[in-house]
């Protein structure tokens, strides 16, 4: 009873850190704020242009992977800066590699945005 009980506390525990670190993101970091801006104006453009519902779903999705991958890569910069804040070789190509994930998450984002609006605007 007292292990289920702990293990409930540390889950939500667990839970305030990340809406914390949510909160860090949303308030703090720029590029976050870019991506969310984005996100907002794709939403009133998914509005003006009636998407369906399965484009709504995609739309959602390539705006949440964008924002994952941003945090994520903003996480591994921090940690980067924190472990060596001096100039290496090593940890800018870590920082690349990093950012190269948030252009992945970009790319897959830009064809599906492609493959809903150009329809729309073309047809
Ligand atoms: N300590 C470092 N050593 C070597 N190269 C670095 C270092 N810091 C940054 N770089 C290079 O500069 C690029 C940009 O790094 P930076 O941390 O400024 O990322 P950013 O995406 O511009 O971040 P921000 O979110 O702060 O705008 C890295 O991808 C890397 O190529």
């Amino acid at each position: 009873m007292n292990t289920e009980r702990n293990f409930i506390l540390n889950r939500l525990k667990a839970f305030t850190y990340a809406a914390k670190g949510f909160w860090i993101l949303i308030t703090s970091e720029k590029s976050i704020i870019a991506q969310t801006i984005i996100g907002v104006f794709m939403t009133i453009i998914g509005f003006i242009m009636n998407i369906s519902a399965t484009e709504w779903m995609f739309q959602i999705f390539a705006i949440g992977l964008i924002l994952v991958a941003e945090s994520l890569n903003t996480g591994i910069e921090k940690l980067a800066d924190f472990v060596h804040p001096e100039f290496h070789k090593e940890i800018g190509r870590i920082k690349d590699i990093s950012a190269g994930a948030a252009f992945f998450a970009a790319i897959f984002a830009v064809i599906i945005g492609l493959i809903i609006y150009i329809p729309k605007f073309i047809l």
